[in-house]
């Protein structure tokens, strides 16, 4: 089945339950403090679990002639009922072994009965009964399609729990906290729709007695109920109820309601006059009453406190989403026959329809006419002269849901005129298949034999201004329309800066060097290497991403000096103790590897940068082994020191560095192909390797890696990339 029909599902069951789920959520998470508010009140005994019926009834009959019951709730509190030695009333708990009273039973708490009452029926009785449940059911299909979109995509059940790109802050943590509380949230719903079920009697749960044959009494030989082998045998903690004899006639016996069975009891020798079981209806009633309200636990009421308020969390963060895809979606002024540009666009979250409109904004700006649609719209465009396709990826490579039929269409529908033709891919390097599903739309374009190519294809890494003012750049230079995209139109909202100060820098000669500066976060922050810190240079929308190396407390930045350049100058104009704003992103996919024993970082250039880093924050005995690459040594000057002591204090294994500029003349790609079959043991010893620097340096490393996978151990890289052993950070 496809992404599309778990999501419209997933979207439809949320959007038609979230008034009812939202007041069932928010009435569940006060429904678990009720046992937590019960628990905690002094009538358990240490000595419970351990106490018989023969240990306690003779007690109690001594002490309280005139008992007529005893219960034992969910709390495991002992609670006797009937009159006392005046003759008045009695309801007390006691200590079932010595008889003592423990206290009174407080009347029910009138709030948590309101809030049950509203809960359970929303104060309408059986038509609200019946809305609850629904809900109850509804919940439950939302669960299983939101495990199978987190299955579809995790790209399969095996990595359900594997390392989730983070996207934005809605969708991230709706994949995060949706696998955390998936089953709990899942009994929540499969125990209130068997209760609602059961409650409305389309689940039989008959009530049993049994029945005692009367003249098979005996009344004799008299025996103390201390003796009754039956009593010794059965334990306080499954009793649910107990009916004492009404009087000492033979006649009148003792009834055991115990937890899976009825039992009748002579008071006179003790044998079992009746015996029966409980359906297995009425047992699944009480589990599912157990596990719908935490009444047993108090661990598990807290869970299902938890995970009441996460229900909370995805109403919100779910419209969010959805919010969000339908804000980006375009409205024409052009129909699809009418224009000249057509703007076919692939997206499964809306941002790249943001890309889109400015594109199709410039154009009808500039008296063009253009047609933004999705790719699943494609058609025969009578006028069109240029197509320009903007694709995101998901998945395995797959298109998304949007874009699904595009391959079918386009097939079927052959434009009556050649038509020139751009692809820009949407795409994140956190994946293994980074914009696949634009290079074959490329590629399919590209076999139309109307179809002539404007541009190379193009690619974004996760939503880059810049790389797409690149494309945008190059295509109106050829296809002779001015375009000025501004990034502010691009650049996502970001979050609020916080205040950072510079705690050291070093110094360039020339520009093109690199140079280290250490800034200290003026408030407590949760960082680490990998993360990135960034900048707003001219306090405007233009930001700039640095990878962070963690060393000591600080965070520091390894930043090639350019001239001219917005970030490099910026942060060079600085000195200790300048104040700066910035923001400091999550990068969880390129943190260092919490299990692995052995880690082959690579770098070029700045790309050293984490792994300073890393390195430093090394204090268990990983076999930590760094490759880098620079022009010279004296480029490498910058970082020698800090390497050489982590070297020698053990936090490094091994160093080998390429130059490119002088001696062998060579790049870290030829030192790593020296190693191959270290290379190849250490993936196969589950290790990782890390990779920090240029694109190109990418390119030549991962062809490389995926040359020693196939031939050493016979699989592809992507292998061992989608089973987080090649992590990747570049730019
Ligand atoms: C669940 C998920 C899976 C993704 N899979 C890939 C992938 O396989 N290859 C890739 O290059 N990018 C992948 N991406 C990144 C998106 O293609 C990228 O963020 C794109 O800009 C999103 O565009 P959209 O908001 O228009 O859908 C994935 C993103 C998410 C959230």
């Amino acid at each position: 089945m496809t992404i599309s029909v778990w999501r419209y599902s997933h979207l439809a069951l949320a959007v038609s339950s979230f008034l009812l789920l939202t007041l069932a959520a928010v009435t569940g998470i006060i429904l678990a403090f009720q046992p937590l508010s019960e628990k905690v009140l002094p009538y358990r005994t240490d000595h419970f679990s351990e106490t018989t019926l023969a240990g306690t009834l003779p007690v109690l009959r001594k002490q309280y002639p005139g008992i007529s019951e005893l219960t034992v709730d969910k709390n495991q509190f002992v609670q006797i009922k009937g009159s006392d030695a005046e003759g008045k009333k009695l309801q007390a708990y006691i200590d079932p072994q010595t008889g003592s009273l423990l206290g009174y039973p407080a009347p029910k708490s009138e709030f948590f009965e309101w809030v049950t009452a509203l809960h359970r029926s929303l104060f309408i009785h059986e038509t609200g009964r019946f809305f609850i449940g629904l809900t109850a059911f509804l919940l439950l299909l939302i669960t299983v399609s939101g495990t199978m979109l987190i299955i579809q995509r995790q790209r399969g059940l095996k990595r359900f729990f594997s390392r989730i790109v983070r996207d934005n802050f809605a969708q991230y943590y709706h994949v995060v906290l949706g696998r955390l509380s998936l089953i709990p949230i899942f009994i929540i719903a499969l125990s209130g729709t068997y209760l609602s079920l059961a409650r409305f009697g389309l689940i039989e749960s008959p009530v049993v007695s049994a029945e005692v044959d009367f003249d098979a009494i005996k009344s004799g030989p008299v025996r103390d109920p201390a003796d009754f082998e039956v009593f010794k045998k059965i334990n306080l903690s499954e009793v649910q109820t107990i009916e004492f004899p009404f009087s000492e006639d033979p006649e009148d016996y003792y009834t055991l309601k115990l937890t899976d069975r009825e039992i009748t009891v002579n008071q006179i020798n003790g044998d079992i006059l009746s015996e029966v079981r409980y359906p297995t209806a009425a047992l699944l009633t009480e589990l599912n009453l157990d596990l719908h309200t935490g009444r047993t636990h108090a661990i598990w009421a807290v869970i299902l406190a938890v995970a009441s308020g996460n229900i909370l969390f995805f109403i919100y963060s779910g419209f969010a989403m959805t919010w969000k895809r339908r804000a980006n979606r375009v409205k024409n002024k052009y129909t699809a026959d009418e224009s000249e540009f057509i703007i076919l666009v692939g997206s499964e979250n809306g941002s790249t329809f943001n890309f889109a409109n400015a594109i199709h904004k410039q154009l009808i700006a500039g008296g063009r006419s253009a047609y933004v649609t999705e790719l699943n719209n494609y058609k025969v465009y009578p006028k069109a002269s240029n197509i320009i396709v903007m694709a995101a990826t998901y998945g395995l490579g797959n298109p998304p849901t949007n874009a699904a039929h595009f391959a079918a269409h386009l097939e079927k529908h052959k434009q009556p005129r050649p038509v020139r033709f751009s692809v820009v891919g949407f795409g994140s390097h956190g994946y293994p298949d980074f914009c696949k599903f634009a290079f074959e739309v490329d590629n399919l374009l590209a076999k139309q034999d109307w179809a002539v190519p404007a541009l190379e294809i193009h690619t974004v890494n996760d939503k880059s201004p810049d790389e797409f003012g690149q494309w945008a750049a190059s295509w109106s230079q050829h296809a002779g329309v001015a375009l000025a995209i501004s990034s502010d139109s691009l650049t996502t909202r970001h979050e609020p800066v916080q205040q950072l100060t510079v705690v050291d820098k070093t110094t360039v000669s020339t520009p093109g060097e690199a140079f280290l500066i250490s800034l200290r976060a003026n408030n407590p922050t949760d960082f680490t290497s990998g993360d990135l810190l960034a900048i707003y240079p001219a306090n405007d929308h233009r930001e700039r991403l640095y990878s962070i190396g963690k060393v000591g407390s600080n965070i520091q930045l390894s930043v090639k000096l350019h001239e001219g350049g917005l970030g490099s100058d910026y942060l060079y104009r600085l000195n200790a103790g300048s104040e700066i704003g910035a923001r400091i992103v999550g990068n969880p996919h390129f943190h260092f590897p919490e299990n692995a024993s052995s880690v082959i970082m690579i770098s070029n250039g700045t790309g050293i940068a984490p792994f300073l880093g890393m390195i430093d924050q090394q204090n268990a005995p990983v076999d930590c082994r760094l490759y880098c690459g620079f022009r010279d040594d004296a480029s490498f000057l910058l970082y020698k020191t800090s390497i050489q002591t982590n070297l020698k204090n053990g936090k490094l294994n091994s160093l080998h560095i390429a130059y490119s500029r002088e001696g062998a003349r060579e790049y870290v790609k030829d030192l790593l192909a020296r190693d191959e079959a270290f290379v190849a043991e250490t993936l196969s010893n589950n290790g990782v390797i890390m990779l920090c620097g240029s694109l190109a340096m990418q390119n030549n490393v991962v062809a490389l890696l995926d040359h020693i996978c196939q031939t050493r151990l016979g699989k592809n890289i992507s292998y061992f990339q989608s089973h987080g052993q090649v992590l990747m950070d570049c730019y």
